[in-house]
């Protein structure tokens, strides 16, 4: 027999294979039933009366108490359930619009400004960079990043923090119908903006939040940071009382960071990172609650050199500040996602990925390594991918690595076309791609997988209770022209 239809015969054979191990308690469960009632139908209802007070009534007692006390104590100490009430992020502004062609010519007129290092070079690299990119024509940049020189200074880098993370949190205090009285729990995350008083005490300030909300603003820790804050906030409604409310926002502020300098690896940020950012309503109450946060699971690769370095913010020689992307960043990312992935499959899988992955691993050991490693299949355990759109070269790493269908990672590419790399509030953006397209439905599953500096790989899973009921949201003016083809190399 030919080795192609003996696959295709193992591939008709894994739906019943599924079927049995993911089943099994009830393949299991049912002949021992059908045997039980069988017995039972054979020695008579006599018999059974009299086998039944031939018990002594401590067994009973025990019978019924042993299994009564291990449900009350597992029902007490397990965590609170955690739910999304729903979310908003910031709707791009067409004034802030930096088409390429804006964004190089503005470039070419920051190489005359006294100070700046940036050359001809460096704008034909950002050419060659922007086509390859995957993003689009209406990517944001703040304001202040549209004079020449760009500003850079604290209040310029305040202005944008209020436009993107005002606009979307009265988003979400709009769709949700609470006050911010009610918010009992306020988490922020933004990697390279700190300014002092936070960015939880701009927002306590701005909307007279209560005095005794617990909050804490997350900075340096790099495009994944969304997913870090999601599990902070859960970790704070744990103690809480019951119903607490925890707002999470995500942005990154993008107005100091503009690079004036020649290196390439610190460019590279120049021309991915735009405008965007994210607030998530959380609670304990599943009155209202439109997705149920089913894992958390973060992965840190940072103990390793190479992968500490691989995003970092620096000065270059001549004393210019950015980050620097190396180039081996994706194959950190990719050690950090088999790390990520390695944790959530046992928790997210069905057993017969499970099995087959176990049954790899144990196959690898006994013979040598000659034996292919199974990669699970992620699509059994989730129905939508919200992979952090960090560059074109990352969604195609990752759906390479987790054997993804174009659609499956539909929304990252999408979201980086239309929105840039936004960092942590990127999957917001992914999820709102996927509920404006109609796709959700309820008991759908989501992952979203964050990427950042550290290294980090983080997940967050998430169950659909009621899908979006419009369009409404950043994509309102855009998605019916959504998807757009985008190919390899931009062509003129
Ligand atoms: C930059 C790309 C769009 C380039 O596209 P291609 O792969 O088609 O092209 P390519 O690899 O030939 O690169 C084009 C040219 O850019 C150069 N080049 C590419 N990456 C570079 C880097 N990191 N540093 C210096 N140069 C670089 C190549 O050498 C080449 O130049 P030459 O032709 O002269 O050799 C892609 O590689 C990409 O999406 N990379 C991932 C971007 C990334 O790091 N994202 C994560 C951001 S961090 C984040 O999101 C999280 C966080 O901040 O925490």
């Amino acid at each position: 027999m030919s080795s192609s239809s003996s696959s295709a015969q193992l591939k008709r054979l894994k739906p019943l294979y599924q079927h049995v191990v993911n089943n099994f308690l009830v393949v299991m469960a049912a002949p021992l039933a059908v045997a039980t009632i069988v017995n039972a139908a054979r020695v008579g209802p006599d018999e059974l009366l009299r086998m039944a007070r031939a018990l002594r009534p401590v067994h009973v007692f025990l019978a019924a108490f042993v299994p009564a006390a291990a449900a009350t104590l597992y029902l007490m100490l397990r965590p609170r359930p955690v739910y999304l009430v729903d979310y908003a992020c910031f709707r791009t502004k067409p004034n802030c619009r930096v088409p390429f062609a804006t964004f190089l010519e503005h470039a070419k007129l920051v190489t005359y400004v006294e100070g700046a290092s940036i050359d001809e070079r460096s704008v034909r690299f950002m050419t060659r960079l922007l086509e390859r990119s995957g993003l689009g024509e209406e990517t944001c940049l703040p304001p202040a990043h549209h004079f020449i020189p760009p500003y850079r200074n604290l209040e310029a880098s305040r202005a944008e923090v209020e436009v993107v993370i005002f606009n979307a949190i009265d988003d979400l205090l709009a769709k949700t119908g609470i006050s911010p009285a009610a918010i009992d729990i306020l988490v922020v995350n933004c990697s390279l903006f700190a300014p002092i008083p936070s960015f939880t005490d701009m927002i306590i300030n701005k909307y007279k939040m209560r005095s005794d909300i617990r909050n804490v603003h997350l900075s340096g820790m790099g495009c994944s940071a969304g997913l870090i804050s999601v599990g902070l906030a859960r970790n704070f409604l744990q103690v809480a009382p019951h119903g607490a409310h925890a707002l999470v926002v995500s942005t990154e502020t993008i107005t100091p960071n503009y690079y004036v300098g020649k290196e390439r690896a610190m460019l590279l940020p120049n021309c991915l990172f735009r405008m965007g950012g994210a607030a998530v309503l959380l609670s304990t109450s599943r009155a209202k609650a439109r997705f149920r946060l089913s894992r958390v699971v973060r992965t840190l690769t940072g103990a390793q050199d190479s992968a500490y370095r691989c995003v970092f913010q620096e000065e270059d020689s001549e004393g210019h500040r950015g980050i620097n992307l190396s180039k081996d960043l994706m194959t950190i990312a990719g050690d950090s996602l088999k790390a990520n992935i390695t944790a959530i499959g046992p928790l997210v899988l069905p057993a017969s990925e499970q099995l087959l992955f176990a049954l790899s691993f144990i196959a690898r050991r006994v013979l040598n390594r000659r034996v292919k490693p199974y990669l699970p299949d992620f699509r059994m355990a989730f129905e939508h991918f919200c992979i952090h759109a960090g560059g074109r070269a990352v969604i195609d790493e990752l759906q390479r690595s987790l054997g993804l269908s174009d659609e499956h990672v539909e929304a990252s590419r999408m979201a980086l076309h239309r929105f840039g790399n936004t960092s942590s509030s990127s999957v917001w953006y992914e999820l709102a791609y996927i509920e404006a397209k109609g796709r959700m439905r309820p008991g759908d599953r989501v992952w979203m997988i964050g990427f950042g500096s550290g290294f980090k790989c983080n997940s967050a899973a998430w169950e659909c209770i009621s899908p979006a009921r419009n369009a409404d949201g950043p994509w309102a003016d855009s998605i019916c022209r959504y998807p757009v083809d985008i190919p390899e190399v931009l062509k003129h």
